[in-house]
Order: structure tokens, then sequence, then C-alpha cells
């Protein structure tokens, strides 16, 4: 299937502009169908010729490549109108499984870009988007727009930023990597739309490992609920509990209850093994734990792919109160995980139940001032969680999409 790719800009000097050129050119090249569409400016900006951008832009596409300015550390504010205005098809759940990558320009090199990709990436989560950055990418998959031969990334793993200049102009290097940004894009697109190369081994069941810091109950139980979930998918699953340093010390929460026996120790092997990944973790001081911390830094390797690169992962949390970093840790895990070239696949509003368990988009969540054992509607979302993991790693590798009657997403029931 020909991947539908919407490149949308904002850009008054004509920066975003050139980069938005340059990544539509990539997206075209990878084979997709492409857009290239402007976000109205209130007059303050030229009248670029481009078609104007609209929600149902959003709709249309498969990927979206979104290139706001930086303006304060932030998207520009007719970007924010544009995003705004998608209001009504995302409240109608019309807005799921969309692969989302990112640009910016910014006067200053330190002057607020990543924070402007990564509030792109926030407000995409919400729709319940895929998103994908700049960092290593798997062997096989369109070129890595951080490589060295892409100086203007500058090994921003979030997406393209580069200095903007009084004229507007664009470094040759910079529109290099806006292309290969934009190819990039189009190719997880066209394998989340089911539509890219097939894997290998497309016929085995899809494989997802859930990660937890085991000591924590609350999280354990949620790591069993994901696990469960994605096994409902008919993905294989490998639950295993992070070794190091004790959680439960640092968190002072009670210990395994039940006499449940405990997950085999993670090991990178298991990551490298799994098509998608979820990690669970109880919040410490508005992060992750340390524990999850240090696995996660074992995965980024000093250059080239590791093993979690081009796979779907996500996460879980528990706090000990309602907003004691449920969201905060969640967005900082979202970081690391784009370091690592994943693709971040948070839940996003893609079920009611995430609005019932508290309506984190960006992971499951439960404050323990609701009681020790995580609520059923946490469970639900958990279950939740680790079907859509099994789904996303599904479809990254090109597998047949599963039977109908498990599916849950909008996407999934429009394509079968
Ligand atoms: C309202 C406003 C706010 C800005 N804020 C920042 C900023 O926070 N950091 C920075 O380095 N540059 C900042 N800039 C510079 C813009 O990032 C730069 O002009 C823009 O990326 C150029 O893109 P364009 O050529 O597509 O219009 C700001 C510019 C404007 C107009």
């Amino acid at each position: 299937m020909t991947p539908r790719v919407a490149v949308v800009y904002h850009s008054r000097r004509g920066t975003m502009r050139s980069l938005a050129e340059a990544a539509a050119a990539g997206a075209q090249a990878y084979g997709a169908q492409v857009r290239l569409l402007r976000i109205a400016d209130d007059g303050a900006g030229p009248a670029w010729p481009e078609e104007e951008a609209g929600p149902e832009d959003v709709l249309w596409a498969d990927g979206l490549v979104l290139a706001s300015p930086t303006y304060f550390g932030n998207v520009s504010a007719p970007f924010k109108r544009f995003l705004d205005g998608t209001t009504k098809l995302w409240w109608d759940g019309l807005l799921n499984d969309r692969v989302v990558t990112g640009m910016t320009a910014s006067t200053c090199l330190h002057g607020g870009r990543e924070a402007t990709l990564l509030t792109l990436y926030q407000s995409a989560h919400h729709w319940g988007a895929w998103t994908v950055g700049a960092g290593p990418a798997r062997p096989g998959d369109p070129a890595d727009p951080a490589d060295p031969a892409c100086y203007g990334v500058g090994g921003n793993p979030y997406g393209l930023a580069v200095t903007a200049l009084r004229d507007g102009g664009v470094a040759e290097h910079d529109r290099a990597a806006a292309w290969e940004l934009g190819r990039r894009l189009a190719g997880v697109a066209a394998r989340a739309r089911s539509g890219g190369r097939p894997a290998p081994d497309a016929a085995a069941p899809s494989r997802v490992t859930v990660v937890h810091c085991a000591e924590d109950e609350t999280v354990r139980l949620l790591a069993q609920e994901c696990a469960a979930g994605a096994r409902e998918l008919g993905a294989e699953v490998r639950l295993r509990r992070l070794a190091g340093p004790g959680v439960r010390r640092e968190s002072g929460l009670p210990g395994r209850a039940g006499g449940a026996p405990a997950a085999a120790a993670v090991d990178t092997a298991d990551v490298a093994w799994a098509d998608s990944v979820v990690f669970g973790t109880p919040v410490r001081a508005g992060a992750v734990a340390a524990p999850l911390l240090g696995f996660l830094q074992s995965l980024e390797p000093p250059a080239g792919p590791g093993p979690l690169a081009g796979k779907p992962a996500s996460g879980f949390v528990s706090t000990a109160r309602p907003h004691a970093g449920s969201e905060s840790a969640l967005l900082s895990l979202h970081h690391v995980l784009h370091h690592c070239g994943a693709v971040v696949v948070p839940p996003g509003y893609t079920d009611p139940v995430v609005f019932e368990a508290g309506g984190n988009p960006y992971g499951t969540s439960h404050a323990r001032s609701a009681g020790v054992l995580p609520t059923v509607q946490a469970l639900a979302a958990a279950r939740h969680q680790g079907r859509r993991a099994a789904l996303a790693g599904d479809r990254l590798r090109g597998r047949p999409a599963p039977e109908a009657g498990l599916l849950d997403t909008p996407l999934e029931k429009e394509l079968t």
C-alpha cells in the first residue's frame, strides 16, 4: 500500500518551508503519495503558494512531518492553532495511529529547539500517534538522518533541528537531513499500514517484552496485565524483571505479594528478541526509577542501531499520589526511547479505558493513593497498552494484520 504523507509547515522567513520541501521530496523518493501544506499565518508571513493545511489533512495522512519554527521554546501560535483545530477529529477517535516526526529551526543552537520537537510529540501522542525521531534506524531502514553525512542534525535524536539564518536560507546538509527524515517517515508509515516489506519470519507470532521493576507490587501487576493484553493478540511475551540496586529500598513499597514466581531478570537479548517493548516503573523524583534508566542507558550504543532501534516502545508507571510525576516520568522516558531510535507508541486516547483510568495518554499510570493495588480501570488500561504494543510490533515488522475480531483501533477496523 502506498503510504500517504502530509508535510505541514509554518514559516515566515522561509527556513521551515525549505526543510518541508526537502522532507516532501524524501517521502516522494520512498514512493509515498505526498502533500506539502502550509499553515495560515494571520498575514504575518509571505503568501507561500502551497495549499493551506486543515484538520482533514491529518485524517488523510498515514504519516506526517510537522515543521514548526521554534518560538519561545515552543511551536509557533499558528502551528498550535492548527493542532487545536483537530479536536473534533481527535474526539471522534479518528486520528489514532498516524506516524509523526518533527522538524524545527531556531536562531540559537540551544534556544529551545529540542523543547519544540518534544512539545510537538506530546500533542501527537494525544492523537494516538506513533512518533519517530532521527535516532539510529534499524539495519535496512531508510538512511539515518543523524548520520555524520548529514551534519545539520548535530546528533539530535528527536527530529530535525537547524539554525535559522536571517535570510531564511538553509544549508545543503540541513536540506539533505530533512530529505532523509522525510524518507524515513514514509518508510515507517508504510510499514505501519502493513504496506512495507514483510519480515522474513512473517508467519511467526509477534514478540513483546514487558520489562518492569518487579519489587514494586503495583508495577508488577500492571506488567502482568500488559503481558496478558499482548497475548490476547497472539503475541509471544517475555515478562522480565529489572535486576540491579533495589527498587524496594528506594521506593519503600511492599514486596511481592502472594508468593508469585519472580520473572527472569532482563537482559539486552530480551530487547533484541522483541518486536516491541513496554517498560514499567515506579516514579522517583518525577522520573523513572534508577534501575530502569540504567538498563535503558545500557541499550544506547555509542554508534549505530541498538536493540530498540525501529521498534515500538512505551511505558507505564505508578506514583504515590495522583500528580506526583505520572506524566513527567513518562515524558522523560519517551526522550530516552527516541535516543535509542525507538518508535514511541503510547496509548494516546485510543480506547475508552484510557479515560476511565485517569486519561493519561503518555502511558498507563496508577496513583497508590487509590490503593496499593491497581484499580480495575488501571489494569484495563495496562491490558490495552499491551494489546497496542503487540499490534504496533506486528505492523512494523510487516506481518499481516491479526484476525478482525481481536482488533481494537479504528485504523485496524478500517483496514479489515
Ligand atoms: C515570536 C518569535 C519567537 C522566537 N523564539 C525563539 C526561541 O525561543 N529561540 C530561538 O533560538 N529562536 C527563536 N526565534 C527565532 C525563530 O526560531 C526563527 O526566526 C525561525 O525558526 C525561522 O523560521 P522561518 O524562516 O521558517 O520563519 C523566535 C522568532 C520569533 C518570531
